[in-house]
């Protein structure tokens, strides 16, 4: 059997390629990085590290790799995979839509391979293979989309592990934490599939995805943003500090009351899944550094993602969101300056004004409660961390609600 992989990173290959191996998988990765892909392709395994107490190892073999510009290869791969992977960022998803159209619209030929295709974008986000597919598509001939339709299947999924940074001497060595879970509804699955090992099947994935995207990514983020205004580098300092740590638990305990009441989770069990994913930030055997978690903050505080979306749908059912507000407003601080997206956050509110950020990017009308809280517990944090903001304090007039 086999799969293709696209991205060669953290997640790629410290989680999908070793549970697709452990399924029987070859798995073939396509990656920008030559120096990597060469390596893969010589040695044809790498070890992978669990950070616990013993750093138990093991090899995950059965592997091969192709370039990412070596697109007779890679669409050749395609076009013999059961499976298709992506862990590229979404945002890099259009980059390779075309790449993989090309390798469906070879597959299809002359109905050359008709076997069912699932093509699955591992990534944070909601309904994220579905962004990839219609990206594919707008690549692909009006005729292969009628038979693609049939042959191949785009079911989203959820996937967490974390999988910091790394800095290994064997550059193909992967260190990440033991917890995993990925979860794929069957429903986006089609024809005769093999299963793969590890992976839990559910009816409705919308409960898992939006528990994970809200708990663990939001919780993570706002670590991420509070401990960087606090001027420390690591999620694990951050959540050492016990203030931060309250605040932390703070938001995901306003996070909770909406998951709970859109998802009939029991709140007591929902509350031992905080404290667990609590435990997994505090991972002491292993450093993630607060600039990959808190990473690409246009992405994340966008309308949909794991600040703005859980916040709006909290306060429009009278829940509480002031921590939520206050990892937000943390949010619109991050000014790594090796962070693109950070950059450009920084240079847009220069430009525009904090206001027309928060109205025109997370998509938080003026007139909304929200906008002005937001600005409000900006400035509040200008005047704790002047040294670490640097915006203007800026008048507002909160909306009575
Ligand atoms: N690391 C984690 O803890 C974790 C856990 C769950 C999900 N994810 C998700 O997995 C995805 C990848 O994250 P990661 O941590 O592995 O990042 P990473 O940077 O380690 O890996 C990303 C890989 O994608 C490649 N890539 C980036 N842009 C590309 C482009 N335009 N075209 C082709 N290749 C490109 C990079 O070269 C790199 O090999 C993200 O969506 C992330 O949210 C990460
Ligand atoms: O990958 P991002 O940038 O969406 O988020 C950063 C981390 O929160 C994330 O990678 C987690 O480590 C991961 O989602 C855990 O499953």
């Amino acid at each position: 059997m086999r799969a293709v992989h696209f991205g060669a990173g953290n997640i790629g290959r410290g989680f999908i390629g070793p549970m697709l191996s452990d399924s029987g998988y070859n798995v073939c990765f396509v990656g920008r990085n030559k120096s990597k892909i060469a390596q893969l392709q010589k040695r044809g395994q790498y070890p992978v590290t669990l950070a616990n107490k013993n750093r138990d190892s093991f090899i995950v073999d059965n592997v091969t790799a192709i370039n990412l510009n070596d697109t007779e290869d890679v669409t050749r791969a395609i076009a013999e995979a059961e499976i298709v992977t992506t862990a590229v960022g979404i945002s890099a998803l259009k980059d390779i839509a075309e790449t993989i159209a090309q390798g469906i619209e070879r597959r299809l030929e002359n109905s050359r391979n008709l076997n069912p295709l699932h093509i699955i974008a591992c990534e944070n986000g909601i309904g994220s293979s579905q962004k990839l597919k219609k990206s594919v598509y707008r690549h692909m001939k009006q005729s292969f989309k009628e038979l693609a339709d049939r042959n191949v299947a785009f079911p989203n999924a959820m996937v967490d592990r974390i999988v910091p940074m790394q800095k290994n001497t064997d550059s193909l060595e992967i260190l990440v934490e033991p917890f995993s879970e990925w979860v794929i509804p069957r429903s986006g699955m089609i024809g005769n599939y093999n299963e793969i090992k590890g992976v839990h099947y559910v009816d409705s994935l919308a409960p898992y995805l939006e528990r994970k995207l809200y708990t663990v990514n939001t919780g993570h983020c706002s670590a991420a943003y509070f401990g960087y205004l606090e001027g420390y580098t690591s999620i694990q300092e951050a959540m050492s500090d016990p203030e931060i740590r309250a605040r932390v638990h703070g938001v995901l305990k306003e996070t909770g009351a909406l998951l709970v009441h859109l998802y009939g989770f029991k709140p007591i069990e929902h509350d031992r899944y905080i404290e667990k994913m609590m435990e997994r930030f505090t991972n002491p055997n292993f450093n993630d550094k607060i600039t990959r978690v808190a990473r690409s903050p246009l992405r994340k505080l966008s309308p949909n993602d794991r600040l703005v979306k859980p916040a709006m749908l909290a306060h429009e059912l009278g829940f509480e969101t002031s921590h939520l507000v206050s990892a937000i407003a943390s949010a619109l601080y991050f000014d790594h300056e090796k962070d693109p997206e950070a950059l450009q956050l920084q240079a847009d509110i220069r430009n525009h004004g904090l206001s027309e950020v928060i109205a025109a990017q997370l998509k938080i009308p003026t007139e909304h409660p929200l906008h002005g809280r937001i600005i409000l517990e900006s400035n509040k944090l200008r005047a704790r961390y002047p040294h670490r903001t640097r915006m203007k304090t800026i008048s507002v007039k909160v909306p009575y609600f």
